[in-house]
């Protein structure tokens, strides 16, 4: 197995960090440090800033210089020219939604850790043969949600899993209580409505509310 040692960080550590991971769409740049303030001070570090905004990677070089405790990925990764655009912005990982073996063999020579999606056994295969172990299961819930992961568990027990898309309060005790899932993904930690009210003590206590039932799971 290929090993990635030169990434700035592991994704076992990225995966690891925390039982939550939100899924951020930043509209204003003005938005990116109190948002991710808002989010460490519930004691969130791992924070995916998607490439779904045309001011995205500013807002991920914002975070990364003024948010010490951040730990900043960019989301929404396709292409080794994105992957290398959030490396030049100062994000220690990448999340893509998919994987290609274009993007797979870009990773291998980026300083950053990429953690690509995966929907199928096929996906998670070619994603092994590049020495990966870690993956954003995606759309987690359309893609066969808990079923899927638990039958992928059966001839891949060694592989683990942040599962992401139609994750809630409601269902990520569950996810969580997977052998295979050490973490979940999801916007819902910054809800569009809140972000664009500013409501950054909403974002706060979304936070410390997510990591403590996360505890009871
Ligand atoms: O933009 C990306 O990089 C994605 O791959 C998709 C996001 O992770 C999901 O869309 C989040 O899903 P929800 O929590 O259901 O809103």
């Amino acid at each position: 197995m290929t090993t990635q040692t030169h990434w700035k960080i592991s994704p076992k550590d990225v995966l690891n960090a925390g039982p939550v991971m939100p899924v951020m769409v930043i509209q204003n740049l003005d938005d990116a440090v109190p948002l991710a303030q808002a989010l460490v001070a519930g004691g969130i570090r791992v924070l995916e800033i998607t490439l779904r905004t045309p001011i995205a990677l500013q807002a991920i070089k914002l975070i990364s210089d003024n948010v010490k405790d951040a730990i900043v990925g960019a989301g929404t990764i396709t292409t080794p020219e994105q992957l290398k655009a959030a490396e030049d912005a100062g994000a220690v990982f990448a999340i893509s939604p998919g994987l290609t073996p274009k993007l797979l063999a870009a990773a291998q020579s980026s300083t950053i850790a990429l953690i690509p999606g995966i929907a199928s056994l096929s996906e998670l295969m070619l994603g092994m043969e590049y020495g990966l172990d870690h993956f954003k299961f995606f759309p987690a819930e359309a893609a066969g949600g808990i079923p899927m992961l638990k039958a992928i568990a059966g001839p891949v027990p060694s592989v683990t899993f942040c599962p992401t898309g139609g994750i809630s309060p409601e269902n990520y005790q569950a996810y969580l209580a997977l052998s295979n899932v050490a973490c979940v993904g999801g916007s819902w930690l910054a809800p569009a409505d809140v972000v664009k009210a500013k409501d950054w003590a909403k974002v706060t206590e979304l936070a410390q509310a997510a990591i403590a039932n996360a505890k009871t799971a």
